[in-house]
Protein backbone atom coordinates (compact mmCIF):
# COMPACT_ATOMS: atom_id res chain seq x y z
CA UNK A 1 0.00 0.00 0.00
CA UNK A 2 0.76 3.66 -0.68
CA UNK A 3 2.18 5.74 2.23
CA UNK A 4 -0.23 5.91 5.17
CA UNK A 5 0.14 9.00 7.71
CA UNK A 6 -1.16 8.02 11.35
CA UNK A 7 -2.45 11.36 12.85
CA UNK A 8 -3.31 11.39 16.36
CA UNK A 9 -3.82 14.04 18.98
CA UNK A 10 -6.04 13.56 22.83
CA UNK A 11 -9.26 14.45 22.84
CA UNK A 12 -9.68 18.31 21.13
CA UNK A 13 -6.74 18.79 20.07
CA UNK A 14 -7.65 19.49 16.39
CA UNK A 15 -6.96 16.08 14.40
CA UNK A 16 -10.38 16.73 12.63
CA UNK A 17 -9.45 20.37 12.03
CA UNK A 18 -6.29 19.16 10.19
CA UNK A 19 -7.82 16.35 8.12
CA UNK A 20 -10.47 18.54 6.95
CA UNK A 21 -7.68 20.58 5.32
CA UNK A 22 -6.14 17.76 4.01
CA UNK A 23 -9.30 15.84 2.88
CA UNK A 24 -10.38 19.28 1.17
CA UNK A 25 -7.19 18.51 -1.18
CA UNK A 26 -8.04 15.36 -2.09
CA UNK A 27 -6.43 13.01 0.49
CA UNK A 28 -8.58 10.02 2.02
CA UNK A 29 -8.55 10.54 5.52
CA UNK A 30 -9.36 7.35 7.42
CA UNK A 31 -11.11 8.42 10.99
CA UNK A 32 -11.28 5.88 13.82
CA UNK A 33 -13.95 7.73 15.17
CA UNK A 34 -16.51 7.22 12.36
CA UNK A 35 -15.39 3.47 12.07
CA UNK A 36 -15.97 3.73 15.59
CA UNK A 37 -19.67 4.45 14.94
CA UNK A 38 -19.87 1.96 12.23
CA UNK A 39 -19.33 -0.73 14.04
CA UNK A 40 -22.18 -0.02 16.51
CA UNK A 41 -24.68 0.51 14.24
CA UNK A 42 -28.07 -0.85 14.37
CA UNK A 43 -28.22 -4.44 13.51
CA UNK A 44 -24.64 -4.57 13.80
CA UNK A 45 -23.72 -7.72 16.56
CA UNK A 46 -21.52 -5.76 18.81
CA UNK A 47 -24.57 -2.87 19.51
CA UNK A 48 -27.06 -6.34 20.56
CA UNK A 49 -23.86 -6.83 23.20
CA UNK A 50 -23.38 -3.55 24.13
CA UNK A 51 -27.44 -3.63 25.41
CA UNK A 52 -26.82 -7.10 26.78
CA UNK A 53 -24.46 -6.21 29.00
CA UNK A 54 -25.45 -2.02 29.89
CA UNK A 55 -28.85 -2.28 29.25
CA UNK A 56 -31.86 -1.93 26.77
CA UNK A 57 -31.66 1.43 28.42
CA UNK A 58 -28.32 2.60 26.80
CA UNK A 59 -30.42 2.32 23.40
CA UNK A 60 -32.32 5.33 22.22
CA UNK A 61 -36.20 4.75 20.83
CA UNK A 62 -35.12 4.16 17.57
CA UNK A 63 -32.70 1.61 18.21
CA UNK A 64 -29.57 3.59 18.36
CA UNK A 65 -27.17 3.68 20.70
CA UNK A 66 -27.43 6.69 22.88
CA UNK A 67 -23.81 7.80 22.88
CA UNK A 68 -23.84 10.59 25.66
CA UNK A 69 -25.10 8.13 28.03
CA UNK A 70 -22.59 5.23 27.00
CA UNK A 71 -19.98 7.43 27.04
CA UNK A 72 -20.63 8.86 30.70
CA UNK A 73 -21.10 5.03 31.83
CA UNK A 74 -17.29 4.14 29.94
CA UNK A 75 -15.36 7.22 31.08
CA UNK A 76 -16.85 6.88 35.03
CA UNK A 77 -15.52 3.02 35.16
CA UNK A 78 -12.61 2.05 33.67
CA UNK A 79 -13.47 -1.37 33.94
CA UNK A 80 -16.59 -1.02 32.01
CA UNK A 81 -14.26 1.24 28.89
CA UNK A 82 -12.32 -1.96 29.02
CA UNK A 83 -14.87 -3.73 28.59
CA UNK A 84 -15.90 -1.46 25.35
CA UNK A 85 -12.89 -1.42 23.89
CA UNK A 86 -12.44 -5.37 24.07
CA UNK A 87 -15.53 -5.77 22.33
CA UNK A 88 -15.30 -2.97 19.44
CA UNK A 89 -11.42 -2.37 18.82
CA UNK A 90 -11.06 -5.56 16.75
CA UNK A 91 -14.36 -4.37 14.82
CA UNK A 92 -12.55 -1.03 14.23
CA UNK A 93 -9.83 -2.29 13.47
CA UNK A 94 -11.09 -4.51 10.79
CA UNK A 95 -12.73 -1.65 9.20
CA UNK A 96 -10.13 1.00 9.36
CA UNK A 97 -8.13 -1.57 7.12
CA UNK A 98 -11.12 -2.00 5.09
CA UNK A 99 -11.18 1.72 4.63
CA UNK A 100 -6.96 1.63 3.81
CA UNK A 101 -7.74 -0.66 1.36
CA UNK A 102 -9.76 1.15 -0.57
CA UNK A 103 -7.72 4.48 -0.76
CA UNK A 104 -6.40 5.61 -3.78
CA UNK A 105 -4.99 8.68 -3.16
CA UNK A 106 -1.35 10.00 -3.25
CA UNK A 107 -1.07 9.42 0.56
CA UNK A 108 -3.65 8.39 3.17
CA UNK A 109 -4.19 9.45 6.48
CA UNK A 110 -5.23 7.27 9.48
CA UNK A 111 -7.00 9.42 12.12
CA UNK A 112 -6.90 8.40 15.09
CA UNK A 113 -7.12 9.64 18.83
CA UNK A 114 -5.68 5.99 20.12
CA UNK A 115 -3.13 6.00 17.59
CA UNK A 116 -0.31 4.73 20.30
CA UNK A 117 -2.15 3.37 22.46
CA UNK A 118 -3.16 -0.14 20.85
CA UNK A 119 -1.76 -1.37 17.79
CA UNK A 120 -3.63 1.02 15.45
CA UNK A 121 0.06 2.14 14.42
CA UNK A 122 1.27 -1.03 12.79
CA UNK A 123 -0.83 0.71 9.48
CA UNK A 124 1.22 3.76 9.55
CA UNK A 125 4.62 4.42 7.83
CA UNK A 126 4.43 7.99 9.91
CA UNK A 127 3.17 9.50 12.97
CA UNK A 128 1.86 13.12 13.00
CA UNK A 129 0.92 14.46 16.18
CA UNK A 130 -1.49 17.38 16.57
CA UNK A 131 -0.59 18.72 19.96
CA UNK A 132 -1.78 21.56 22.45
CA UNK A 133 -1.87 22.47 26.30
CA UNK A 134 -3.91 20.09 28.17
CA UNK A 135 -5.90 23.10 29.02
CA UNK A 136 -6.93 24.20 25.68
CA UNK A 137 -8.32 20.64 24.94
CA UNK A 138 -10.09 21.29 27.94
CA UNK A 139 -11.97 24.34 27.02
CA UNK A 140 -11.57 23.60 23.29
CA UNK A 141 -13.64 20.34 23.87
CA UNK A 142 -16.15 21.90 26.16
CA UNK A 143 -17.09 24.52 23.69
CA UNK A 144 -17.64 21.82 21.18
CA UNK A 145 -19.29 19.00 23.09
CA UNK A 146 -22.13 18.94 25.45
CA UNK A 147 -20.07 17.66 28.18
CA UNK A 148 -18.78 18.70 31.54
CA UNK A 149 -15.01 19.81 32.75
CA UNK A 150 -15.10 17.05 34.54
CA UNK A 151 -15.87 14.66 32.27
CA UNK A 152 -13.63 16.13 29.52
CA UNK A 153 -10.88 15.31 32.11
CA UNK A 154 -11.99 11.91 32.78
CA UNK A 155 -11.45 11.64 29.09
CA UNK A 156 -8.42 12.98 28.86
CA UNK A 157 -7.03 10.57 31.73
CA UNK A 158 -8.24 7.47 29.63
CA UNK A 159 -5.63 8.82 26.79
CA UNK A 160 -2.02 8.46 26.85
CA UNK A 161 -0.04 11.52 28.67
CA UNK A 162 0.77 14.55 26.52
CA UNK A 163 4.47 13.59 26.52
CA UNK A 164 4.78 10.60 25.99
CA UNK A 165 2.53 10.91 22.94
CA UNK A 166 5.15 13.67 21.73
CA UNK A 167 8.23 11.00 21.96
CA UNK A 168 6.28 9.05 19.53
CA UNK A 169 5.98 12.05 16.97
CA UNK A 170 7.39 12.05 13.55
CA UNK A 171 6.14 15.43 12.69
CA UNK A 172 4.36 17.80 15.65
CA UNK A 173 1.95 20.56 14.94
CA UNK A 174 1.46 23.05 17.50
CA UNK A 175 -2.44 23.97 17.21
CA UNK A 176 -2.22 26.55 20.06
CA UNK A 177 -2.28 29.15 18.25
CA UNK A 178 -5.29 30.24 15.72
CA UNK A 179 -6.88 28.60 13.21
CA UNK A 180 -5.15 30.33 10.28
CA UNK A 181 -1.51 29.49 11.78
CA UNK A 182 -3.27 25.72 11.85
CA UNK A 183 -4.27 25.91 7.75
CA UNK A 184 -0.48 27.06 7.61
CA UNK A 185 1.09 24.63 8.74
CA UNK A 186 -1.41 22.14 7.60
CA UNK A 187 -0.45 23.12 3.83
CA UNK A 188 3.11 22.50 4.72
CA UNK A 189 2.34 19.51 6.04
CA UNK A 190 0.50 18.29 3.03
CA UNK A 191 3.35 19.65 0.90
CA UNK A 192 5.81 17.24 2.63
CA UNK A 193 3.70 14.34 2.73
CA UNK A 194 3.20 14.16 -0.90
CA UNK A 195 7.47 14.65 -1.35
CA UNK A 196 7.31 11.89 0.62
CA UNK A 197 4.98 9.73 -1.47
CA UNK A 198 6.43 10.63 -4.52
CA UNK A 199 9.78 9.49 -2.98
CA UNK A 200 7.89 5.66 -2.33
C1 LIG B 1 -18.00 5.96 24.48
C2 LIG B 1 -18.54 6.44 23.15
C3 LIG B 1 -19.84 5.71 22.78
C4 LIG B 1 -18.86 7.95 23.26
O1 LIG B 1 -19.33 8.41 22.02
P1 LIG B 1 -19.28 9.98 21.64
O2 LIG B 1 -20.10 10.14 20.39
O3 LIG B 1 -19.69 10.78 22.83
O4 LIG B 1 -17.76 10.33 21.36
P2 LIG B 1 -16.82 9.97 20.11
O5 LIG B 1 -16.92 8.52 19.79
O6 LIG B 1 -17.04 10.94 19.01
O7 LIG B 1 -15.38 10.18 20.79
C5 LIG B 1 -14.96 11.49 21.17
C6 LIG B 1 -13.58 11.44 21.71
O8 LIG B 1 -13.53 10.71 22.94
C7 LIG B 1 -12.25 10.09 23.06
N1 LIG B 1 -12.44 8.62 23.22
C8 LIG B 1 -13.38 7.81 22.69
N2 LIG B 1 -13.20 6.53 23.07
C9 LIG B 1 -12.12 6.54 23.87
C10 LIG B 1 -11.44 5.52 24.60
N3 LIG B 1 -11.85 4.24 24.55
N4 LIG B 1 -10.34 5.89 25.34
C11 LIG B 1 -9.92 7.17 25.40
N5 LIG B 1 -10.54 8.17 24.73
C12 LIG B 1 -11.61 7.86 23.98
C13 LIG B 1 -11.50 10.42 21.77
O9 LIG B 1 -10.69 11.54 21.93
C14 LIG B 1 -12.61 10.72 20.79
O10 LIG B 1 -12.17 11.54 19.73
C15 LIG B 1 -17.49 6.22 22.01
O11 LIG B 1 -16.40 7.09 22.18
C16 LIG B 1 -16.96 4.79 21.93
O12 LIG B 1 -17.66 3.91 21.45
N6 LIG B 1 -15.70 4.57 22.39
C17 LIG B 1 -15.11 3.24 22.35
C18 LIG B 1 -14.46 3.02 21.01
C19 LIG B 1 -13.15 3.77 20.92
O13 LIG B 1 -12.18 3.47 21.64
N7 LIG B 1 -13.10 4.78 20.06
C20 LIG B 1 -11.93 5.61 19.87
C21 LIG B 1 -11.34 5.46 18.51
S1 LIG B 1 -10.65 3.85 18.26
N1 LIG C 1 -6.41 26.61 16.31
C1 LIG C 1 -7.68 26.60 16.75
N2 LIG C 1 -8.23 27.70 17.28
C2 LIG C 1 -9.51 27.70 17.76
N3 LIG C 1 -10.32 26.62 17.72
C3 LIG C 1 -9.83 25.48 17.20
C4 LIG C 1 -8.49 25.40 16.69
N4 LIG C 1 -8.28 24.14 16.24
C5 LIG C 1 -9.43 23.46 16.45
N5 LIG C 1 -10.36 24.26 17.03
C6 LIG C 1 -11.71 23.89 17.48
O1 LIG C 1 -11.56 23.07 18.62
C7 LIG C 1 -12.48 21.99 18.62
C8 LIG C 1 -11.69 20.67 18.66
O2 LIG C 1 -11.03 20.48 17.41
P1 LIG C 1 -11.23 19.15 16.55
O3 LIG C 1 -12.67 18.73 16.55
O4 LIG C 1 -10.55 19.32 15.24
O5 LIG C 1 -10.38 18.15 17.51
P2 LIG C 1 -10.16 16.60 17.42
O6 LIG C 1 -8.75 16.36 17.78
O7 LIG C 1 -10.64 16.08 16.10
O8 LIG C 1 -11.08 16.07 18.60
P3 LIG C 1 -11.71 14.60 18.95
O9 LIG C 1 -10.59 13.73 19.41
O10 LIG C 1 -12.64 14.89 20.05
O11 LIG C 1 -12.40 14.10 17.72
C9 LIG C 1 -13.34 22.16 17.37
O12 LIG C 1 -14.52 22.83 17.73
C10 LIG C 1 -12.46 23.01 16.45
O13 LIG C 1 -13.21 23.78 15.55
Amino acid sequence: MALVVGITGGIGSGKSALTNYLEARGITVVDADLAARVVVEPGQPALEAIAAHFGRDILLTDGGLDRAALRKRVFDDPGERRWLERLTHPLIGEEIERQLAASTSAYTVLSSPLLLEGEQSRWTDLVVVVDVPVETQVARTMARDDNDEAQVRRIIAAQMERDQRLDRADIIIDNSGTLADLEEQAAELHKELLARAELG
